[in-house]
């Protein structure tokens, strides 16, 4: 099934109910999940990081989640110095701050570039603790319970940029010449997001329209990486009305409000 055939659109006129409904959405299935065992989620950077995150973090508190059965692991993660402000690393670990009862080896950080390992060994070493930490598979890959992604006005998700998507030999990638600084990062395979039960997206604002347009032309997978995401129960685009051009409405089959 193509991308867009499967895609739910959750709209919210304004970013601040965009983020209290992925918030809610997201809350409902960790708390689910958490009741029964361990639960293993795929966090961004950017955007969802600063905005998403910390609200997921308080709706799911208050909604007397087991934070010590979740796991956080990262969809993407640029290879900088650990100290580094472009690190994501600094924002999730300021969200899961307030998280009581979350336990700090369960934010399972990329290697950072002063760490003594190349860009391709953090990718190489990330691939080996997921497949190790998560016994849950699909077609080989770790099956997270839900990765929760971003995207760029050129229709990148996780570090999957346009025009030079990695080889798939394994569950993440290292990226070496990413087109958005800095330019060294790990990144999650299209097939490790696929062996996820669920795949959202979390995209706001005018900027997004452009890539939002293409999508609804069904383009390739290399032209826009984000139609490369598929997920084995849902993928959902959740996105606030600035963000969403008439031809993705026209164009998707399930539309939430
Ligand atoms: O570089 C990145 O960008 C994307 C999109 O960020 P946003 O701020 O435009 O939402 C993000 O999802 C990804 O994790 C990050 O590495």
């Amino acid at each position: 099934m193509s991308f867009i055939d499967s895609l739910e659109l959750v709209e919210a006129e304004s970013v601040s109910a965009l983020d209290t409904k992925l918030a809610e959405d997201v809350a409902e299935l960790l708390v689910a999940r958490a009741a029964i065992g361990d639960v293993h989620i795929a966090v961004s950077g950017g955007s969802f990081a600063q905005r998403a995150l910390p609200e997921i973090v308080a709706v799911a508190t208050a909604a007397g989640i087991d934070w010590a059965r979740v796991h956080v692991w990262f969809a993407d993660e640029r290879f900088v110095a650990a100290d580094s402000p472009d690190r994501s690393l600094l924002l999730v670990r300021d969200a899961l701050a307030t998280a009581p009862g979350f336990v700090s080896d369960h934010l399972h950080a990329v290697a950072s570039a002063d760490s003594a390992v190349n860009v391709h060994e953090a990718a190489t070493r990330y691939a080996e603790v997921l497949h190790a930490t998560v016994t849950r598979t699909h077609a080989g890959a770790p099956a997270l319970d839900c990765i929760l992604l971003g995207m760029g006005p050129d229709g990148h998700t996780a570090s999957l940029f346009p025009g030079m998507l990695p080889t798939e030999s394994e569950c993440t990638a290292a990226v070496t010449d990413s087109p958005k600084p800095p330019s060294e990062r790990v990144t999650l395979t299209f097939g490790t997001l696929a062996a996820a039960d669920h795949c959202w997206i979390y995209a706001t604002g005018s900027s997004k329209q452009e890539a939002l347009t293409t999508v609804a032309s069904n383009p390739s997978v290399d032209a826009c990486p984000i139609t490369g995401v598929r997920a084995q129960q849902s993928v959902r685009l959740y996105a606030d009305t600035a963000a969403i051009p008439e031809d993705l409405r026209t164009a998707t089959k399930f539309i939430q409000n």
